[in-house]
């Protein structure tokens, strides 16, 4: 692919962006992953203002590490770089106990939803004072693929940059963008769970497995053309796409037929 015209078109696309909605640029959460520190570089590369955020909630240490250094490294290139970190971990322990009486055994996964969506509260918050608006780092697997986002959270955003790009395009972005090698080698988490739960362990299948199910589906092929692994994986593939309609379709609206609007 033409990874150097892909960026430009990208940042044009930004800035053209930003310009017709007049505002200022952008805010991105920055997490020691590969997608934000791609989006955020992209961001910079527009010379608008571009507000880099931490947002930790009980995070392991490596991660918030790879994102400080991912944003001083911008900072120290783009002069329309800024860099805030907000910690979150007090307002998701103090939103742990306010729900403590209700709490079933097992409320794991909408904990883990709950940072997500508490991040997308501050990222809107920090665009709405500043005058940026929120740019999303979901990639084309993520988003239109397993739907592996939490849905009004990460998300919750006002533009996707990088949501035509598979996850090992993104790689290839970050290469040319010069992203740390840190970042590039770490493993995709979505840093959501006490324990560390890989985005492959959670899956079942890791991204270029997933983008290789996915092209095949766009194919039109069906399960029994494969078997051993390449079937394991393209099931893991349909059932995630299948359990995330919800998220890749528009919201369902009923509609009211019209005879009810006449007087009865
Ligand atoms: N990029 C990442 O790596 C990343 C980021 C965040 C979350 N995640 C992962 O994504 C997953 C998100 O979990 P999830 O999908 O259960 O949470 P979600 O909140 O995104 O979606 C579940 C919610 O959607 C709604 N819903 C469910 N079925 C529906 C239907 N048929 N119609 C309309 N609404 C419906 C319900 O409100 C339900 O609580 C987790 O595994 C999380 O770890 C990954
Ligand atoms: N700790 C974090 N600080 C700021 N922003 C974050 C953090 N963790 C996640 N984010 C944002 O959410 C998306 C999706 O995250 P996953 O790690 O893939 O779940 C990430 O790209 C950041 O923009
Ligand atoms: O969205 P990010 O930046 O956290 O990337 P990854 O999902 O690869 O950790």
């Amino acid at each position: 692919m033409q990874t150097q015209a892909i960026i430009n078109h990208i940042v044009l696309w930004l800035k053209n962006y930003a310009t017709q909605a007049k505002v200022k640029g952008y805010v991105v959460g920055i997490s020691g992953g590969i997608d934000s520190a791609v989006v955020s570089a992209l961001c910079a590369k527009t010379g608008l203002d571009t507000l880099c955020i931490t947002l930790p909630i009980r995070q392991a240490p490596d991660q918030l590490q790879r994102a400080n250094a991912h944003i001083a490294q911008l900072c120290a290139q783009h002069p329309n770089v800024r860099a805030h970190n907000q910690d979150l971990t007090p307002t998701f322990e103090q939103f742990e106990r306010s729900v403590s009486g209700s709490r079933p055994q097992d409320d794991a996964l909408a904990m883990a939803n709950t940072r997500s969506r508490l991040r997308m509260t501050a990222l809107y918050y920090f665009g709405q004072i500043n005058g940026l608006l929120v740019a999303g780092t979901g990639n084309k697997v993520e988003d239109f693929g397993v739907g592996f986002f939490t849905k009004y959270g990460d998300g919750g955003v006002d533009v996707s940059p990088i949501a035509d790009l598979l996850k090992t395009q993104v790689y290839e972005l970050a290469k040319e963008l010069g992203i740390h090698a840190d970042i590039i080698t770490a493993t995709p988490t979505d840093g959501l769970w006490d324990t560390e739960r890989t985005d492959e362990q959670q899956m079942g299948a890791s991204y270029p497995e997933l983008e290789w199910a996915m092209a095949q589906v766009a194919q039109g092929k069906s399960r029994e053309q494969f078997t051993g692994r390449q079937q394991e994986v393209f099931d893991i593939y349909v059932r995630l796409n299948r359990m995330a309609q919800h998220k890749i379709q528009p919201i369902p609206v009923c509609h009211i037929p019209t005879d009810l609007f006449q007087a009865a």
